[in-house]
């Protein structure tokens, strides 16, 4: 029988380096999402690749999303935790911009770690032709190297052609330690929907206001119901969902003008929400606020905490 391998893998990048998206096409869809409760480890688990060789478990790196109040400074020590304990990084590096302070300020932070593969993962190739491809992993290896960093592999791969993501998976999976799988095999899609559908709509509400309404939002799924008057084969499921926050102001951010950022929301949402359920929905969605919902037990019952 063939070696089964389980582990923790973690990407890192600066912002839009394509490590999201990389991770949904690693896992295969729905499930990347940054809140699934931490289990063995202190970190939110992303997403689960269940491989016939192995499991990988993708775990999200705090702080990389502020890479402002990180780049130029030093790496804040939960980030480094995180970079101890997995069994293997990958460095995303988008091929369609050029590699930059940034990624070489992080390069340098990587290099300071001692014995683990870190892979050069060279992200978004379908943007880019041939030429300028090479370039790219050529100055990617240059980086490395003048930072005194032994990539494991440098590999091209396009998360939105699905090109290469499989032997990355396959690379990924390889540096992994030989063990049993950490979690059953779908695990986290068990998950109800109603929680994946929340945190979906959780998710595209603080796209681009995190840093304003950190923890205030909470996303309930109100109810789901098949329409009544639909063709049997044309159904529709109503999805009706309370978005709630603590301050008026708040609620504004969240509805925007005019009702833009609330519409923004739901169009956002709306894809991934029809690919759980299957079917196309209408996504009702109310802003509410619930003051202080944070410090009040019977409120945080009712929002599911
Ligand atoms: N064409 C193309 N676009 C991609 C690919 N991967 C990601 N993108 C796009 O690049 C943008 C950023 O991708 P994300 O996956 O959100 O990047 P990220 O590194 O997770 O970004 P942060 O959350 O800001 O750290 C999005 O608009 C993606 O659609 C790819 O393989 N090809």
């Amino acid at each position: 029988m063939s070696t089964f391998r389980s582990g923790f893998a973690c990407f890192v990048g600066r912002p839009n380096a394509g490590k999201s998206t990389l991770t949904n096409a690693l896992v295969g869809g729905k499930i990347a999402i940054t809140s699934s409760k931490p289990q063995t480890t202190r970190h939110a688990i992303r997403g689960l690749v269940h491989r016939e060789d192995g499991q990988l478990v993708l775990i999200d790196t705090p702080g990389l999303h502020k890479p402002h109040t990180l780049l130029g400074q030093r790496l804040n020590a939960l980030v480094r935790t995180t970079w101890s304990e997995v069994d293997t990084i990958g460095m995303c590096l988008p091929a369609n911009e050029s590699v930059g302070e940034g990624d070489k300020f992080l390069i340098r932070e990587l290099a300071q770690i001692s014995r683990k593969p870190v892979f050069a993962i060279a992200t978004k190739t379908d943007l880019v032709k041939g030429d300028k491809l090479r370039d790219h992993l050529l100055s990617i290896q240059r980086a490395g190297a003048d930072a005194g960093l032994q990539w494991k592999e440098i590999i091209p791969v396009s998360a939105v052609s699905g090109e290469q993501v499989e032997l990355l998976a396959e690379l990924l999976v390889a540096t992994l330690p030989e063990g049993p799988a950490l979690y059953p095999e779908g695990q986290l899609t068990d998950e109800p929907e109603e929680t994946l559908i929340a945190e979906i709509i959780r998710e595209a509400a603080l796209e681009g206001v995190r840093d304003e309404l950190p923890h205030s939002i909470a996303v309930v799924v109100d109810e789901m119901v098949p329409r009544a008057d639909r063709p049997k084969d044309k159904p529709m499921i109503d999805v009706r969902v309370n978005v709630y926050v603590e301050r008026d102001s708040q609620k504004g951010i969240i509805i925007g003008k005019q009702g833009a950022r609330l519409k923004e929301i739901g169009s956002n949402s709306r894809a991934q929400i029809e690919a759980i359920l299957g079917t196309p929905v209408y996504l009702d969605l109310h802003v509410k606020v619930a003051k202080e919902w944070q410090r009040d037990p019977k409120q945080l019952r009712k929002l599911g905490f």
